[in-house]
């Protein structure tokens, strides 16, 4: 039995346009934000596959990108179940803050350790690790089960909460998972076997 698991992160929004750090806050999608779902759902929709069961998280930016891609694919009427278990990382007191000027007050070493370091959060935020921490459970419980069972599942999300996904599916290591950039918008295509082994991957993008 193969199941099928599409991964996308959310089109820009406005605050990665305005280069905020956003975490649990909750811009909407900027017009290229939504050209970039559109995109990439027209090659979800290329792939033929009708969907089962669709997961987002609490956040609009995540929402109305999974809502572009169901309106490409025909399947607006299909079960969504929206979680803030899938939300981004929080970045607690960097939140809202220009990253530039974040750097220019704590340093470019500091802010690259809060930003893409494994088990490091920032001041009242969330680590990576602290992340996977509350996606892994709903991952394990409500996702990946259907997946197993050889459903077809779609999940549009944000970086660090589809990080913590990939790390588990391809068992990457915590050094590695941080180098990881899911670009905006690009849907990743998982088939998995009955044990949750990866059958194939596909990046769902031109030349990819
Ligand atoms: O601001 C954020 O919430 C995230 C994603 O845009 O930023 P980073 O690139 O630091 O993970």
């Amino acid at each position: 039995m193969v199941g099928t698991l599409v991964l996308t992160r959310h089109g820009q929004s406005e605050w990665n346009k305005l280069n905020l750090f956003t975490g649990w806050k909750d811009p909407a999608l900027t017009e290229l934000g939504r050209e970039e779902a559109l995109t990439g759902a027209k090659r979800v929709a290329a792939t033929g596959i009708k969907f089962d069961v669709a997961f987002t998280s609490a956040l609009q930016r995540a929402q109305t990108t999974l809502g572009i891609q169901l309106k490409e694919i025909g399947q607006e009427d299909i079960t969504i179940h929206k979680d803030q278990a899938l939300n981004e990382r929080d970045y607690g007191e960097l939140s809202g803050l220009n990253k530039d000027d974040a750097r220019k007050k704590w340093g470019e070493e500091q802010v690259h350790i809060w930003r893409r370091s494994y088990d490091i959060p920032p001041p009242g935020g969330e680590s990576l690790k602290l992340t996977a921490e509350r996606v892994w459970p709903y991952y394990h419980k409500e996702i990946l089960p259907l997946v197993k069972q050889g459903k077809n599942v779609i999940v549009a999300a944000h970086g660090n909460s589809l990080r913590a996904m990939i790390k588990d599916i391809e068992n990457i290591s915590d050094d590695d998972i941080v180098g990881l950039e899911l670009a905006t918008g690009v849907p990743i295509l998982y088939k998995l076997d009955s044990d949750g082994k990866v059958v194939s991957k596909e990046i769902l993008k031109e030349g990819a």
